[in-house]
Order: structure tokens, then C-alpha cells, then sequence
């Protein structure tokens, strides 16, 4: 879940159903905000995992009354005033809590995954991983290899980053009760395509693996907006209906326009991550040193708030740096429209976290990665960006996790103008086209996702009494990430 995710879930909930672009048998419901997001304090890098998880616990009694609420109305009021009883629940994997409910509320229920399939793997091996001592993976120990059917045996630093023993306790005890909970699933979703991650699906799908109780796993992703389908820019896919657009994002996008085919870094850390003030420096003079073209989304890091009075984004930058690139950078603050700006013809590479969504996202759109993974299951997406699809390239901060100026100068370079570079704009070009074919009609996840489909016309169809027998679901959005 993040801050920006309400933010537009909030702005399309206030919008016309239609302008939103909305099928009208699609409704959003919101539930109450029971943690509000100013208990996070003033300081905008604030470590949110515990807020987090404090918002996914409150969800429950309001998810159970909801459901509560909208049989009351299907059973009372009549079909004029609703689509029905809700039949079946698609549920994200990290609200633990869920598939005890749907189950004592008698509902037909999916798991959505959504991160990888290999990191859906390691999870789904959780006893298996708890038995043999590998988790909470203790820092102090010495490292080592774990094999996995369908991933390559890879150390558990890596694997395992986000069990460490030093996270909070309850943090990595729910990502433990979470994982248990998914291994008692039937079905579970995954927002990846089969050809992204064939080995991690074969050994979850098909090939008798004893170590884990066989689900049904089925890859339906990139769950992207269709229009990235299309070779087209998307420039105004998620506004189209209206003017919606933040100023600066506007400016961010005319500024691209100006730019040369391919020639702009776009650096961005999703949602959550920001970079300590001192590896700001070295960030922004490593990207000085490469002589490219950058947009940078930058947001104060811990202990910097952009709320105090006075308080200017220069001050987070070394002195003379904004004037020094004024012609070849755009800085904004976030959120900035990532997918309008990884599908623009200008842009040339991501500099990102590894977040599951903005891998897939640089991937279908056929944009290179500078890969700087942070936490939870980010060191496992920058392995298979780096090793397995050999669609980027590796940053990484010293012993003392400093971030040098050096580096960040000779990945850019490597990416941007460098014969490695040139090799991944290949690679990546390629899984693009497979992406994309993946998600069109009789492509893998398109199958996938007509399957599930007609499971749940299926369902509705031996619930209602409706003649016409037309689709009588309610969708809850119950969104983890
Ligand atoms: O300025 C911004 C920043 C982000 N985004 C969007 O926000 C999403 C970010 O998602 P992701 O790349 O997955 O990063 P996080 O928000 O950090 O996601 C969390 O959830 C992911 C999915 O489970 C995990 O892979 C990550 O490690 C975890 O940090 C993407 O759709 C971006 O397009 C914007 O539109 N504008």
C-alpha cells in the first residue's frame, strides 16, 4: 500500500464512474481510514512498515461488515440498487488475514501474488526453509547457497533479505504467518507472464515437487493498463478523461519532449525507498559526472522534512548542482507519471529499487535497468534482471553502505553509451515483445485471465436467478501493496 495508491484511489473514487474509465459493473468501495496516514509523523522518509502493517490489521472488521453489508442490500433492496451478492474475493496474498475470513464467510476466493513468481517460490518453501534453520535468515551466520526448485541456487542474503533477523520482529513474523497462509491456498494469481519466469512457474505448476502442497499457480501479469500494449506512448493513459495532471508533471512530460530518442535516465525508487541525505549527494554527483540526461523523483530522506518552513529540494542537493545540469535534468517530486515517462521515446534507462511493479513496468516498455535494490523482495528482482535476463545492470553501495559518485558515474555510462548497454536494449526489446505478446489475445496471461473470467461467470451463474445471466460480482479492491 502506499500513500500514492490512496491518493488515486481516492481521486477515482471521487470521479465519475464512467470518465474513470470504468466498466460499469466494476464499483470501488473504499473502507475507513482507521490509521491515518499523519500518525507517520513529519518526517517523509520515515520507516512506513510498521504503519503499514498497522493499516492491513485494521482492514478486517471493515472488509467482514462490507460483505456483510452488501448481502443485506442484494438480499433486501432488490437488483435495481446492486449487482449482487458478493460470490468471490480476489485478495492480496500480504493481507494474511483474509483467507481465514472469505473461508468463514463461505466466499469462493483467489490469492493475488504481486511480486514474482521465484519470490511466490521461496515462499511457498517456507516450512521447508524454517525446518532446515534457513529463517529468520541470521545475518550473523555464515553465508550460505540455498537451492530451490526453479530458481538457481543463489546465497541467502539475497533470498532471504527480507527475513532478516534484524528487520522488527513482528514485521518478519507476519511475512512468516503470511507465507504459511499462502501455502494453504488453492489458486493462486501472479502478476508476471509464464515466459518471464518459466522455471520458477514449471517448478510451482508442473514438475512434482515434494516440498511444497500443490496449488494452482497461474501467471495473468503484467497487470498493466492495456494501452501499453500498443507501440504508442502513452502520455495520457491514466488521465484521459481529464486535466488531472499536476503542473510540474506536465512540465516533466513537455521537457521530455524536447529530448533526444533514448537519451534521458529516468531515476526513481517507488513508493516507499528514499536514499540517505548522504547517498543523495553522491547520486546526484554521479549523475553530474555521466554528462547524460536525467529525470530524477526526489522526496526528502529520513530526518529531512519538506514540511518545515523554508524548506527548498536544493537543500538536499550539492550547491551549484541544479545550476550545473539545468539543461540536460528535470527533477519532480513525487509521485511522477513513471509509466508515461518509461513508454516515452526519449527515455533510455531506469535507475531503480527493483520494486516488483516497476521492473515489470521498465520491461514491457522495453527500457534498460541500473538495478539498486533495497529491501524486501527487491535483491531477488535485481537477480533476475541482471542474471537471468540480462536486461541491466548492477549499483551497489560500498561496506559501509555508502553510495560513491564513481560508481553511479561508470553504471550510467555502461548503460547509456556503453557496448553493455547496447546489448541489454537488445534483451530488453525482445522480452518486451514477449510481454506484450503474452497479455494479447491467445497470448499466456491473456488465457490465464479468460480462464478466471469464465470461472467467475461460471460462479455467478449458478448464484443468480437473474435470466439474462449477466456477470453479478462485486469487486473489492483489497490492496497491500
Ligand atoms: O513517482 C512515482 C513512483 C512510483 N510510481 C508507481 O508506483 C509503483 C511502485 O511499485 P514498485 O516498483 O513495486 O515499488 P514499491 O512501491 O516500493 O513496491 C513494494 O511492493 C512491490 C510489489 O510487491 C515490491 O516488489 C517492492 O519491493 C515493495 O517495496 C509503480 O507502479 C510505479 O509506476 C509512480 O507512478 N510514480
Amino acid at each position: 500500500m502506499s500513500v500514492f495508491n490512496i491518493a488515486s484511489l481516492e481521486s477515482i473514487l471521487q470521479r465519475d464512474h464512467a470518465a474513470a474509465g470504468l466498466d460499469p459493473l466494476i464499483r470501488l468501495v473504499g473502507l475507513p481510514e482507521r490509521v491515518p496516514i499523519a500518525e507517520l509523523g513529519s518526517d517523509e522518509g520515515t520507516d512506513i512498515s510498521p504503519w503499514m502493517m498497522d493499516v492491513a490489521c485494521s482492514m478486517e472488521n471493515d472488509f467482514v461488515q462490507l460483505v456483510h453489508e452488501l448481502r443485506a442490500v442484494a438480499e433486501g433492496v432488490g437488483s435495481e440498487e446492486s449487482l449482487g451478492a458478493p460470490i468471490s474475493v480476489v485478495y492480496d496474498a500480504f493481507l494474511w488475514w483474509t483467507l481465514d475470513v472469505v473461508v468463514s464467510l463461505k466466499l469462493n476466493y483467489y490469492t493475488f501474488f504481486p511480486s514474482a513468481a521465484s519470490v511466490l517460490s521461496i515462499l511457498l518453501h517456507m516450512p521447508l526453509l524454517i525446518s532446515q534453520g534457513y529463517v529468520p535468515l541470521r545475518l550473523s551466520a555464515e553465508p550460505r547457497l540455498i537451492t530451490l526448485p526453479g530458481l538457481a541456487p543463489t546465497w541467502d542474503r539475497e533470498l532471504l533479505y527480507f527475513l532478516r533477523d534484524s528487520e522488527p520482529k513482528a514485521i518478519v513474523q507476519r511475512i512468516i504467518d503470511s507465507a504459511l497462509k499462502l501455502t494453504e491456498t488453492q489458486t493462486i494469481l501472479v502478476n508476471t507472464c509464464y515466459e518471464l519466469e518459466p522455471y520458477a512457474i514449471d517448478a510451482l505448476q508442473k514438475y512434482e515437487n515434494v516440498h511444497i502442497k500443490k496449488s494452482d499457480v497461474r501467471a495473468l501479469g503484467p497487470v498493466l493498463p492495456l494501452e501499453l500494449l500498443n507501440d504508442n506512448y502513452v502520455v495520457d493513459i491514466l488521465y484521459q478523461q481529464g486535466d488531472n495532471r499536476k503542473q510540474e508533471e506536465k512540465e516533466c512530460l513537455k521537457w521530455l519532449d524536447s529530448q533526444s530518442p533514448a537519451s534521458v535516465l529516468f531515476v526513481c525508487f517507488g513508493s516507499i525507498f528514499t536514499p540517505s541525505f548522504e547517498n543523495i549527494i553522491e547520486l546526484a554527483l554521479g549523475l553530474e559526472a555521466s554528462s547524460h540526461a536525467f529525470i530524477w523523483v526526489l522526496r526528502s530522506p529520513p530526518g529531512v522534512t519538506s514540511r518545515d518552513k523554508g524548506f527548498s529540494i536544493s537543500m538536499l542537493l550539492p550547491e551549484g548542482f541544479e545550476s550545473r545540469t539545468k539543461d540536460r535534468s528535470f527533477i519532480i517530486s513525487p509521485p511522477a507519471p513513471q509509466l508515461s515517462i518509461l513508454s516515452h521515446p526519449s527515455t533510455g534507462g531506469f535507475l531503480t529499487h527493483c520494486g516488483w511493479n516497476s521492473t515489470l513496468e521498465s520491461v514491457s516498455m522495453g527500457v534498460p535497468l541500473i538495478a539498486y535494490p533495497q529491501f524486501a523482495d527487491q535483491k531477488m528482482n535485481c537477480r533476475i534482471i541482471v542474471d537471468q535476463w540480462k536486461v541491466g545492470i548492477q549499483l551497489q553501495n560500498d561496506e559501509n553502505e555508502r553510495l560513491r559518485k564513481e560508481d553511479v558515474e561508470k553504471v550510467v555510462r555502461n548503460l547509456m553509451e556503453g557496448e553493455e548497454g547496447k546489448r541489454m536494449k537488445g534483451k530488453v526489446r525482445q522480452l518486451r515483445d514477449i510481454t506484450r505478446r503474452c497479455c494479447r489475445e491467445g497470448g499466456s496471461s491473456y488465457t490465464n485471465l479468460q480462464v478466471l473470467v469464465q470461472e467467475l461467470f461460471k460462479l455467478s451463474a449458478s448464484f443468480t436467478h437473474e435470466a439474462d445471466n449477466r456477470v453479478n460480482m462485486e469487486i473489492s479492491f483489497l490492496a497491500a501493496e
